[in-house]
């Protein structure tokens, strides 16, 4: 088992990651757990983990909320019933809810955590590959509005982070690769070594890889954590993990939540967000073929729907909640490794790259 500490003072806490983690789980999590604890899943990862994860907690009260499947879920009804389920319990605030699921169980989950009682322990068992690399570490934690994604939410930091790759043998092709769109936008952002690993080892990590995807893990936390550690809040630097978001964000809602993948529309929003930075002269062309590659290598879209017209594009962008003054800001990259946060861009280059098309 390996670790690494999200630094945030009295507030860190421990990523555990390793490949057979579930039958020492309470060992692992001893000082993270609380004797009260309310395990949030959903319909399909109860029927694979649950029991599995009930047993190792041992002689503590265990209490489950078991929510239908899928980013259509991510909801306010979906979050009130979590809470009336909690509430039914008798839990006190000394309890700790445990996400076991991926980003959209976690999301909920976490939000459930941070707004009963005002704030409960919360604990984070990723089972997809993007709650791994992304969604488990930081804090950031949400429920979908029909006028956008994400729009209702808190930061909630977890108490501790158990990821186990073992999960990721039962997930769907498709949701892996989702899952590599944020492994790769870290490589994109802020790390040009790591992009270069990942153009060497695609295949391996497509074949669910044990070695390569506890490097790929690691990595993509480090960077994380460093990242949080740095700016919890998005108050600045923070807003780089949103590479390709802006884009991604608007497709998910304009296709109907759950249509698109998150990953893969985050892929389709890099791709964009790549595009226009060559057009500004910035990143080298060859560099911007070499994303698309490794995006087509991890089975990831590279362009927009093209149902999707400038309108609704930029409606949906203006709902981002990195729009400050009435102005969009976007995640570009430099070149590979380098990214930065700007409000200057031609609203002609945005239009060609949102509908150009490239299959
Ligand atoms: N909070 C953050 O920082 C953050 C970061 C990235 C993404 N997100 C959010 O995360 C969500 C996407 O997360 P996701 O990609 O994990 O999607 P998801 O939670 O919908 O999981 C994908 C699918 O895999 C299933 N599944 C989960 N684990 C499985 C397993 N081990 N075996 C088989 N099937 C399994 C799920 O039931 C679901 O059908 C989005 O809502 C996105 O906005 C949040
Ligand atoms: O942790 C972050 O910060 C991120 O931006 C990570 C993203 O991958 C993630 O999808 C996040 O939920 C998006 O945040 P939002 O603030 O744009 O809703
Ligand atoms: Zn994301």
């Amino acid at each position: 088992m390996q670790q690494l500490i999200v630094e945030l003072g009295s507030r860190s806490y421990p990523i555990f990651v390793g490949s057979d983690l579930l039958p020492t789980l309470a060992n692992t999590l001893q000082s993270s757990l609380n004797q009260q604890i309310f395990i949030i899943t959903n319909e399909v990862v109860a029927p694979l983990y649950l029991e599995a994860v009930k047993a190792q907690l041992g002689a503590r009260d265990i209490a489950t909320f078991v929510m239908p499947d899928g980013e259509a879920a991510k909801t306010l009804t979906t979050w009130s019933e979590a809470l009336d389920a909690l509430l039914a319990t008798g839990f006190a605030r000394d309890c700790t809810v445990l996400a076991l699921g991926g980003g959209v169980v976690g999301d909920l989950a976490g939000f459930v955590a941070a707004s009963f009682h005002r704030g409960v322990d919360f604990v984070q068992m990723p089972t997809t590959l993007l709650s791994q690399v992304d969604s488990s570490v930081g804090g950031k934690t949400a429920v979908n509005h029909p006028r956008g994604k994400n729009l209702i939410g808190a930061f909630h930091q977890p108490k501790a982070v158990l990821i186990d790759t073992h999960f990721l043998t039962s997930l769907p092709s498709r949701e892996l690769s989702a899952g590599l769109a944020e492994v790769i936008k870290y490589g994109i952002m802020a790390d040009a070594e790591f992009f270069a690993w990942l153009e060497q080892y695609m295949p391996a990590l497509m074949a669910l890889d044990q070695r390569a995807l506890t490097q790929a893990i690691m990595r993509s936390c480090r960077c994380k954590a460093e990242v949080v550690s740095d700016d919890e809040r998005e108050h600045g630097r923070r807003a780089l993990l949103n590479l390709g978001h802006t884009f991604g964000h608007a497709i998910e809602k304009a296709q109907g939540y759950g249509e698109w993948l998150h990953g893969e529309a985050v892929a389709a929003g890099m791709a964009i967000a790549c595009d226009i930075s060559v057009e500004q002269g910035h990143m080298l062309a060859a560099d911007y073929e070499r994303v698309l590659t490794l995006l087509r290598a991890a089975n990831l879209p590279t362009s927009a729907p093209a149902s999707m017209d400038w309108d609704e594009w930029q409606q949906l962008m203006l709902r981002d909640k990195k729009v400050q003054g009435g102005k969009v800001r976007f995640i570009l990259p430099r070149g590979l490794g380098d990214a930065v946060i700007t409000d200057k861009v031609a609203e002609s280059l945005i239009v060609k790259a949102v509908s150009r098309q490239r299959g």
